[in-house]
């Protein structure tokens, strides 16, 4: 059978375009959301990303600022720019790009962002929140996913999900949330073995694996819905999944592409986060007039 392709990129416009009247309605109110993003080094992928923020949240209506400092910046200069963000009214959204370079240890880093401004959802009081289902900002990978399934209709309650990957950014966080929406949840990851005995007893199988086309149809059940989280080159350096799209497309009921699925999402849901956090700041200033 053929799938139906679920679509990140249109997905994601959709959730923009509800964003753009938010932000107008706030910008109404006297408050423009802010975005406040670093970017240490010259990754690039990350300048790429970092790129897409900046237009994305501009376009959407909002403050955005960049701050670009070298790789040899130390951590404490780093702490030191995120203070200054966490003291800045105008910024509602914090968020320093990663990797970092191996001499900063990125927790510390995290930890320093102010929780009301973790629009990254990495914080380890958000992640807290949303291990015991409190409302706080989601981590905009797994968050991404979560909107493209209930947006193309996925039934969730009761269904086993799959995941392949356990990195606290995007594996951990979303069997979490699949395990909010009451499906039954397998982790995998590189050292479980006979890894298709799983993979093909899922109904959603959730890919971040890191190794380019690893998953095959032959992995696949048939009508699961497959969604591809890699990011990598393939032999000619297109840019490809950790899904093998063509074999797996004929198992799948629906699967998303790379490009175009998943990672649209990712900078949607910061986007969404970044007026959540506006709107929370405009609720606490009316509570305290
Ligand atoms: N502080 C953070 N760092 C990183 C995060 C994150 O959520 N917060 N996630 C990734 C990178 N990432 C966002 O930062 C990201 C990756 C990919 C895409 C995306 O839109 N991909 C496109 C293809 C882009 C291309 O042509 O290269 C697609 O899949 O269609 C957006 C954001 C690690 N770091």
């Amino acid at each position: 059978m053929s799938s139906k392709k679920i679509d990140g990129k249109a997905i994601g416009q959709e959730i923009r375009n509800e964003l753009k009247e938010e932000v107008a309605s706030l910008v109404a109110q006297g408050v423009q959301p802010g975005l406040a993003v670093i970017l240490v080094g010259e990754n690039s992928a990350s300048e790429t990303y970092v790129k897409n923020k900046e237009k994305s949240s501009k376009e959407a209506g909002m403050k955005s600022i960049l701050t670009k400092l070298p790789d040899t910046v130390s951590e404490e200069d780093l702490l030191a720019e995120v203070e200054k963000l966490n003291q800045d009214d105008t910024i509602d959204g914090i968020l320093v790009q990663l990797p970092l370079p191996k001499h900063i240890d990125e927790n510390k880093v995290i930890r320093a962002i102010s929780p009301e401004k973790d629009v990254d959802g990495f914080h380890p009081m958000n992640v807290g929140k949303m291990l015991i289902g409190q409302e706080t900002f989601l981590p905009c990978t797994p968050y991404g996913i979560m909107q493209l399934l209930e947006r193309s209709n996925v039934d969730i309650a009761g269904k086993h999900a799959v995941i392949i990957g356990r990195s606290n950014i995007v594996g951990k966080p979303m069997g979490q949330l699949l395990l909010q929406k009451d499906a039954t949840v397998t982790y995998c990851h590189s050292r479980t073995e006979d890894l298709k005995k799983f993979t093909q007893q899922a109904d959603i199988l959730i890919v971040a694996i890191g190794i380019a086309k690893f998953i095959t149809g032959d992995y696949i059940k048939e009508d699961a819905v497959v969604i591809d989280v890699g990011m990598n080159r393939d032999e000619n350096g297109k840019l490809c999944g950790d899904v093998d799209y063509e074999s797996a497309e004929k198992q799948a009921s629906a699967i998303t592409p790379v490009p175009g699925g998943v990672g649209p999402m990712t900078i949607t849901m910061l986007l969404k986060n970044t007026v959540e956090s506006a709107e929370n700041k405009l609720k606490a200033r009316m509570q305290n007039k």
